[in-house]
């Protein structure tokens, strides 16, 4: 098996609900996301799937949280934007793109600081 990974970024605001402290009020971050896919084989340029499209797709997906208000987007209407949210709502979304293309989404990390992050994977 082989497996790829590409990381990227966007900015956005949120604040967590159902919580109490200093966090449920408005504020953003610069979150750093990290995919990674496996695959059992590979083209003839001996590519399990180009990294470019990897990025691509990915980084369109983040079109849709880029300076946004999280909280007001229909994934996080009724859950709280926690990294750990926002980590599960973009396997998801990325398992559907990539559905019937050869590879599998296997985790996807979502880091709010270079000191925390949140990893959602099935
Ligand atoms: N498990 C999680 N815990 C927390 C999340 C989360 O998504 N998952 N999110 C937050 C808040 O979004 C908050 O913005 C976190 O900011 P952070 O930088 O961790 O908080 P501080 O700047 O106050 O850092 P300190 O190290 O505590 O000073 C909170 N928790
Ligand atoms: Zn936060």
């Amino acid at each position: 098996m082989y497996r790829l990974t590409i990381h990227t970024a966007f900015a956005a605001a949120h604040n967590l609900t159902h919580y109490q402290g200093d966090c449920e009020n408005l504020h953003g971050h610069n979150w750093k996301v990290e995919v990674s896919v496996s695959t059992d084989s590979l083209d003839k340029a001996g590519l399990g799937i180009d990294f470019k499209i990897l990025k691509k797709e990915t980084n369109d997906l983040l079109k849709t949280l880029d300076h946004k208000y999280l909280n007001e987007l229909t994934p996080f209407k009724e859950i709280s934007p926690s990294s750990e949210n926002i980590a599960r709502h973009l396997y998801g979304e990325l398992t559907r793109i990539f559905s019937g293309r050869g590879v599998k989404v296997e985790m996807v990390t979502v880091w709010e600081s270079d000191f925390a992050a949140a990893s959602y994977y099935e």
